[in-house]
């Protein structure tokens, strides 16, 4: 029976109810089995969860069992604290050694170039192609990956380990999800500083194979304590088109060298127009930008996204909600570009050091 629940996981800190000691008693009567479960916080969102995970997995493993009742109770502080500590002992936290997660930063010169359009979507694309994905959004002052994503909830806290939302398939977290919906973000370097420490080291990201990061634009506080957090992160610039955004994002490019960011490949978006009735590519906007940044960055133009109405749509990403969609294609190019290269460029830009 011990067995059977071996195959069930806490949702949230996916390791099995065995393994966190959540067990608590297995009566067995006849053909009728009793489970009772220790949740790790008291009126745990996963009652429902448990209620049905739990029989369907005890009936597929023992199909004589005719009937399945589960008991649910509370872990006390202590049982939680070890349960939680054993997670933390077995995953090692992001951008430290021994953790695989890939952190890819999308970042941009200018705001409202597209750069969180791109971070959400590349991440939807990887998790696509079957990858493990988190999205941070670190994006302090302009946060919008939870309007974009639809998930606005506040995140449940297990001890002192956040557990991130999952959205689509995507474990996400924004410091959107702290805040109430207006209220203004009035933080100095320190407490900015110190709130990125703990999305990176006190979320429970779970080994993922990417950690997407949504930065804020230009650089800043966020720029500098994400390169000293991350010193290996693959850094994805965003720019549009025109001359005034690549001008910025070449400034900010030579900026982030600076501070010790490492670029990998420049995105542009809204590059251009797929006209649906004929199919043809019009720029819009003019040519060459993305490819004349690259050039002076000496990285690669990783790819050239086109304006999409759909782009517009909130609560999905494009990919997902509009998956033929010109841009979409083009996004998922792009993750395949990106997984394809184990480590992008990890080296300084030879033109501003
Ligand atoms: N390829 C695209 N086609 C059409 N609309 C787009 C595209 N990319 C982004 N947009 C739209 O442009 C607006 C700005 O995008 P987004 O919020 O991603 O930019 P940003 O660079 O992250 O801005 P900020 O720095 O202010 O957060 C949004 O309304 C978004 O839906």
């Amino acid at each position: 029976m011990l067995d059977a629940l071996r195959g069930v996981d806490d949702p949230e800190l996916h390791r099995s109810v065995v393994d966190l000691g959540m067990v608590r008693e297995i009566k067995i009567d006849g053909t009728e089995v009793t489970v009772h479960l220790a949740l790790t916080i008291a009126g745990c969102p996963l009652r429902e969860y448990f209620h049905r995970v739990v029989p369907e997995r005890v009936r597929a493993e023992c199909p004589e069992v005719t009937a399945v009742q589960v008991e649910l109770s509370a872990m006390t502080d202590e049982e939680r604290t070890e349960a939680v500590g054993g997670v933390r002992v077995t995953v090692p936290r992001v951008g430290e050694s021994g953790s695989r997660t890939r952190i890819i930063a999308v970042g941009s010169g200018k705001g409202g170039v597209g750069k969180s359009t791109v971070a959400v979507n590349l991440a939807a694309a990887l998790a696509a192609e079957g990858h493990r994905v988190g999205l941070l959004d670190a994006d302090i002052w302009g946060f919008s990956v939870p309007h974009m994503l639809g998930a606005t909830g506040r995140p449940t806290i297990v001890g002192d380990l956040i557990m991130p939302l999952d959205a689509h398939g995507l474990a996400v977290l924004s410091i959107g999800n702290f805040l109430p919906e207006e209220g203004p973000v009035v933080w100095r370097g320190p407490m900015l500083h110190k709130a990125l420490e703990q999305m990176l080291g006190d979320v429970h990201w779970d080994d993922r194979d990417y950690l997407v990061i949504d930065m804020p634009p230009g650089t800043g506080d966020v720029s500098i304590s994400l390169s000293q957090f991350l010193p290996n992160a693959d850094f994805l610039l965003v720019t549009t088109p025109h001359e005034s955004a690549e001008r910025v994002a070449l400034r900010a490019a030579r900026m982030m060298t600076k501070v010790g960011l490492r670029l990998t490949g420049v995105v542009e978006n809204m590059a251009s127009f797929v006209c649906d009735d004929c199919g043809r590519e019009h720029e819009l906007f003019g040519t060459g930008a993305g490819t004349r940044l690259a050039e002076l960055l000496d990285v690669p133009l990783l790819a050239r996204i086109p304006l999409e109405p759909a782009c517009t749509t909130t609560g999905t990403p494009t990919v997902l909600a509009h998956p033929e969609a010109a841009a979409s294609l083009r996004f998922g190019e792009l993750a395949k570009t990106i997984a394809a290269k184990p480590s992008l460029l990890h080296r300084p830009l030879p033109l501003f050091t």
